[in-house]
C-alpha cells in the first residue's frame, strides 16, 4: 500500500496562510480545532484519516509571534500527533520566537533561545523558518539543534520590492546584524546599500549612528530589517536618514510584529509606506512567502 500523502496541519486561526503554504507545496490542509476552556486552558483536537489515524508524515505551521500560548498548543498537537502515527513531523514557523535572547545579558538570565530552541528539537524532526534572528549564533542548528533547520530569507524578495516601488533607492540596515539581509536585498535588486550601527539602551531604546559618508542625499532610501518590534529602531534610523537629505524612508521588514505604538513612532518619524511579509499577518504584508517556504519543505522531502 503507497504511503500516504504528507499532510499541513495548522490551527484553526490560521487557514489563509495555511492554504497558502498547502496550494504551493501540493500538500493537504486539515486544521487543528482550539477549544478554549473558561479556566483559559485549551483543549486541542486534531484531524484524523477515515481509519482514525494521521498519516506518518506531517508539516505543523505555526507562525510564533505572541508566542506563549502557541508554545503551549505546539506541545500538544506535536505529542498527540506523534500518538496517532506521524513519524516524521515538521514544524513551518515563519516567525521564531524567543531567538533574541541569545546569551545570559545579566547573571541568572535565561537563555531562552537555547531553552526553546532544544524543546522544540523535542517535538519536531526538522524546522523552517524564515529570517531567525539569531545575532550571536552563526547557525540556525545551534540555536535549534535538529539535522534539518533551514532558513529562508525574505530579503530577495523585499529588496525586489523595494526597487519596483522606490527606484534608485538606497537600501539602509539599522545595525551589524541586518547586514546579511540588506546584502542579499541589493544584490538581488541591483540597489547601492549601507549600514548603521545601532547600540540597544532598553526595551523601547536605541543608539543608532549612520554609517560615514553614507550618500543619501537627494536619494529616496528604504530601510531593511529582520523586525519591527515597538518601531523605536527604524524610527530612530528614519529621523536621521532624513536629517542627512534622504527625499523619503519607507521600510520593508520580514516580521511585521508592531507592538503597542509602534505604527504610530514610524509614522511621527516621517515613514512613508511599510511593506512586510506574511510570515506575521498585519495590514503591511506584501510578499507572500508560501513559494519560498513550499521549496524549502522540497529540499528537505517533507513535501
Ligand atoms: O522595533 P524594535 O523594538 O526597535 O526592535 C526591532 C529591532 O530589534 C532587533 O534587534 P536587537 O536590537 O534586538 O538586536 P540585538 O540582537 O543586537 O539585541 C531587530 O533586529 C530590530 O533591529
Amino acid at each position: 500500500m503507497p504511503a500516504a500523502a504528507p499532510w499541513l496541519l495548522y490551527f484553526d486561526d490560521e487557514a489563509a496562510p495555511a492554504q497558502r503554504l498547502a496550494d504551493a507545496a501540493g500538500l493537504t490542509a486539515r486544521a487543528i480545532e482550539r477549544h478554549r476552556f473558561p479556566d483559559g486552558e485549551w483543549r486541542i483536537r486534531l484531524p484524523l484519516d477515515a481509519a482514525g489515524h494521521l498519516p506518518a508524515r506531517a508539516v505543523l505551521l505555526r507562525s510564533l509571534h505572541t508566542p506563549n500560548e502557541k508554545l503551549i498548543e505546539l506541545l500538544l498537537a506535536a505529542r498527540t500527533a506523534r500518538s496517532l502515527g506521524v513519524q516524521h513531523l515538521t514544524l513551518v514557523a515563519p516567525y521564531l520566537a524567543y531567538m533574541r535572547q541569545d546569551m545570559a545579558f545579566e547573571p541568572g538570565q535565561a537563555v531562552s533561545q537555547r531553552i526553546v530552541g532544544a524543546w522544540l528539537a523535542e517535538l519536531f524532526d526538522a524546522a523552517i523558518t524564515v529570517d531567525p534572528h539569531l545575532h550571536r549564533v552563526a547557525t540556525l542548528g545551534e540555536a535549534l539543534p535538529l539535522a534539518q533547520a533551514v532558513v529562508v530569507s525574505a530579503a530577495p524578495a523585499l529588496g525586489r520590492l523595494a526597487a519596483a516601488q522606490r527606484p534608485g533607492c538606497v537600501l539602509v540596515g539599522p545595525d551589524g546584524e541586518s547586514a546579511q539581509w540588506v546584502a542579499q536585498a541589493a544584490a538581488a535588486a541591483g540597489l547601492a546599500h549601507a549600514v548603521c550601527t545601532k547600540e540597544r539602551l532598553g526595551d523601547r531604546e536605541v543608539r543608532i549612528a549612520l554609517p560615514p559618508g553614507v550618500a543619501v542625499q537627494g536619494r529616496p532610501v528604504v530601510l531593511l530589517d529582520d523586525m519591527a518590534s515597538t518601531g523605536r529602531t527604524l524610527a530612530l534610523a528614519a529621523r536621521l536618514l532624513r536629517q542627512a537629505g534622504a527625499t523619503s524612508v519607507d521600510v520593508a521588514v520580514t516580521h511585521a510584529l508592531m507592538g503597542g505604538d509602534a505604527w504610530a513612532q514610524l509614522q511621527q518619524s516621517g515613514i512613508g509606506t511599510l511593506w512586510s511579509t506574511d510570515c506575521v499577518p498585519h495590514g503591511s504584508n506584501a510578499v507572500n512567502m508560501a513559494p519560498d517556504l513550499a521549496a524549502a519543505l522540497r529540499s528537505i522531502g517533507a513535501a
